[in-house]
């Protein structure tokens, strides 16, 4: 793949540009399967899960920069200058799209951009999220609510001019820190969630809950833990940090004969009543058994109740599960399914659980032209 905004220096974020993608996964395997060397035999290794190299991403996080009538949407360089990177080719084709007519309303609108340097102005990021449906969700991230009545007086003319725009938010952060949302959230549309095919499902996205950035690679992973779900057939299942339920929902109904009691546990009260719209939607269409879904705190269920699964599936964010580990290794549970965005974290959470022995593991190159990865592994407990 080929970048102008690399070449010219403008954005160094894909450090892996320019490399053939072939070779780009070959790396990533080696280097994945070098760090979990102790722990996952050469030969447990599956074929890597890939994509298309460029066009596959489902969100964009572009922080407006630049002034009112000439505003950019991109990142900020060193000195808090803004960089326009409307092109980046990441973007699925119909997010490219819903980023050009967005912009070109929100320049006309003439919010103010959020100015760094001098903490002045008001619209400070854009989050934008697209399904393959053609739909998208919109959140403006604001520093006051002053801009406000603006924004939902021109939502109409918003509606119109973005094609697909489902959900739009306004996203307070009056603070002056490096993150990209603030916690109060004010939707300004009718509809509150984003559905999103993955699969045979919907999963409904609510304003921030996280999804994976790769529909397509993340319908693989999704698709591979529910392969080995039918195979281990367990008759109760925890999904621990489910956020919007994806490998809950797809271990729902497995094995068909006698569905699995499935509990997902996560910290954010957002991400769980999404997964409880996408299981209420799955459960009216075909009775499933009980699916559940809990804000929570992963870290305390194996302690109340958890240890009682046939399995228990983990997503951890990138820290790894932790405390979470020597839980686990004493707990009765026999499968585990750890996906993981960071194989050191996953080597020394696996290395604190040596009861268990990895089956099978797999990568998934979620994250093309960069070295992030998604490790999918299947763990059991040793025989007594
Ligand atoms: C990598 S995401 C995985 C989400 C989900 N499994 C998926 O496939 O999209 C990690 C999730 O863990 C949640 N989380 C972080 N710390 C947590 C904790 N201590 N207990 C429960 N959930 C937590 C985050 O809110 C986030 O949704």
């Amino acid at each position: 793949m080929h970048c102008d905004y690399f070449d010219a220096e403008a954005c160094r974020s894909c450090t892996l540009m320019g490399r053939p993608y072939d070779a780009q996964v070959a790396d990533l395997q080696a280097s994945v399967a070098a760090q979990l060397h102790d722990v996952v035999a050469t030969d447990h290794w599956l074929t890597p899960f890939c994509g298309p190299e460029s066009h596959f991403r489902n969100k964009a996080k572009l922080v407006v920069g630049g002034t009112r009538t000439s505003p950019t949407f991109g990142i900020l360089d060193e000195a808090g200058r803004g960089v326009d990177l409307r092109e980046c080719g990441l973007y699925e084709p119909g997010l490219h799209e819903t980023i050009g007519r967005l912009t070109e309303f929100v320049a006309e609108l003439g919010l103010t951009p959020y100015d760094v340097p001098r903490r002045s102005g008001e619209l400070k990021h854009l989050l934008i999220t697209h399904s393959p449906a053609g739909e998208s969700m919109i959140r403006f991230v604001l520093r006051s609510p002053g801009q406000l009545p603006r924004l939902e007086r021109a939502l109409p003319e918003l509606i119109d001019a973005v094609p697909g725009a489902r959900v739009v938010t306004a996203n307070l952060l009056p603070e002056h820190k490096v993150v990209l949302e603030g916690d109060t959230e004010i939707v300004l549309t009718e509809q509150q969630s984003l559905p999103m095919p993955v699969n045979d499902l919907t999963l409904h996205l609510r304003p921030a809950s996280f999804f994976q950035t790769n529909t397509l690679v993340a319908g693989g992973l999704y698709r591979q833990a529910r392969e080995w779900t039918r195979d281990i057939s367990p008759g109760t299942v925890t999904d621990l940090f489910c956020g919007v339920g994806g490998f809950a929902l797809h271990a729902a109904g497995t094995p068909a004969d006698h569905p699995a009691e499935v509990l997902g546990i996560e910290s954010s009260a957002e991400a769980v009543e999404s997964a409880r719209l996408s299981a209420a939607e799955l459960t009216d269409r075909n009775p499933l058994g009980n699916i559940d879904f809990r804000v929570g705190d992963a870290h305390r269920q194996i302690m109340s109740g958890g240890a009682a699964s046939h399995l228990v599936i983990v997503n951890p964010p990138r820290r790894g599960i932790g405390s979470l580990a020597p839980e686990l290794e004493r707990s009765a549970v026999p499968h585990v399914i750890y996906s993981s965005c960071n194989a050191t974290s996953l080597a020394k959470d696996l290395a604190a659980m040596p009861s268990y022995r990895v089956r099978q593991a797999r990568l998934f190159d979620m994250f093309p032209q960069t070295r992030h990865h998604e490790v999918l592994v299947r763990l059991e407990r040793n025989a007594a």
